[in-house]
């Protein structure tokens, strides 16, 4: 995506080698491009959400064994590796996916000739996150086109929760990418931006990346979606996921679920755009299987911020010593959703559907 009219990543190798990410704590307000220099400093960037969405962090979490692999090559270190970084994060499933491609090359491999192809592998994985993103976007337009023409041309309005965008991915984004080619191919687009508490990826990080590719938008409160949709605003609901089940349950940011439940109420269509590393096969029932990330209650307590005089600072909202509750995921059953934007195509939340799409995958247990 471009920040002023240039092209970034939100990972990529630097010519001398060196991994360098946008620390996305600080956005919009100050970007802030960092290196990962070490195992400690990736499996911290993952925890501390420097970068997060599903597929970046796995795309990171490549990088890190890559780097690691420069360092100490030995079995010891690549199995320590795994864990270390497997266990920064439990939801996403892309993170585990991820190690698994790396520990699938790397292990028969001398440790004389892991290094090399650590970063080879974990290029390729970045590639390939771009490509299925754009793909999902030629995939995801087919159905704004389909309502705009049904509008007669007229404004299509989409809602979106949490950062499915640009910096979740690699680049495009998977939730986003169907509205940039919409906004590509000349389609009147308007896009709600649910803020998303506690951490606001909605209002700092979706806001930021449609202002700077110029898409017209709205931030709103999470609590504003289905008012929205009652009155006839909203014309489809499009979220990214961080685990898909095979039978088509959707984890997704907290607070999905509910706007799933008011779409379903108000003949809204629910899609969801996923690249298909994000399918975990080996879970069916999404709300019984896929562990739920709890993070500190300090990020419901408070809320970040910029100042009046410029500085990027966590206020208080709450008195002191209150306690908080922070699921960060919820599981919407697949039979609230109205399909599933793939790289390959668009397929019913079911298991038939991710199987007809996917019949090199499906059946894995
Ligand atoms: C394209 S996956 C994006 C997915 O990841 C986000 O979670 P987090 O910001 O905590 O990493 C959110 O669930 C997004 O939908």
């Amino acid at each position: 995506m471009k920040i002023d009219g240039t092209h970034y990543r939100s990972i990529w190798r630097e010519p001398l080698g060196e991994i360098r990410i946008i620390d996305q704590r600080w956005l919009p307000h100050d970007l802030r491009i960092v290196p990962l220099t070490n195992r400690a400093e990736f499996a911290v960037a993952i925890r501390d959400m420097w970068v997060r969405g599903a597929p970046l962090i796995g795309a990171t979490a490549a990088y890190g064994v890559a780097v690691q692999m420069a360092a100490d090559p030995s079995d010891a270190s690549l199995a320590e590796t795994y864990d270390i970084l497997n266990e920064t994060r439990p939801t996403a499933i892309n993170l585990r996916w991820a190690l698994d491609e790396m520990m699938k090359v790397l292990k028969p491999l001398s440790p004389a000739d892991r290094a090399a192809a650590a970063f080879a592998r974990a290029a390729a994985i970045s590639d390939e996150d771009v490509e299925m993103n754009r793909q999902i976007g030629l995939n995801g337009l087919e159905i704004i086109r389909d309502i705009s023409r049904r509008k007669g041309g007229k404004r299509v309005n989409v809602l979106t929760h949490c950062n499915a965008g640009w910096p979740a991915t690699v680049d495009w984004g998977t939730a986003t990418s169907p509205i940039y080619h919409a906004v590509e191919d000349g389609i009147d687009i308007h896009v709600f931006v649910d803020e998303t508490r506690p951490r606001n990826q909605g209002a700092q990080l979706t806001s930021w990346e449609l202002n700077s590719h110029g898409v017209s938008h709205d931030l709103i409160v999470d609590n504003a979606g289905g008012h929205l949709m009652q009155h006839g605003e909203v014309d489809l609901v499009i979220v990214g996921t961080d685990r898909t089940t095979a039978r088509g349950d959707v984890c997704n940011k907290i607070g999905t679920y509910l706007k799933a439940l008011a779409a379903k109420a108000n003949g809204v269509p629910f899609y969801v755009a996923l690249p298909s590393p994000t399918i975990d096969w080996t879970v069916v029932d999404g709300v019984k299987e896929i562990p739920i990330e709890e993070r500190s209650g300090v990020e419901v307590t408070h809320v970040q911020g910029r100042s009046e005089d410029g500085r990027i600072l966590s206020v208080q909202i709450s008195p002191t010593g209150t306690p908080a509750r922070n699921p960060a995921f919820d599981v919407t059953p697949a039979e609230l959703v109205t399909g599933l934007i793939t790289e390959r195509g668009i397929c019913p939340a079911t298991t038939e559907g991710l199987a007809a799409m996917f019949p090199d995958r499906a059946g894995r247990r």
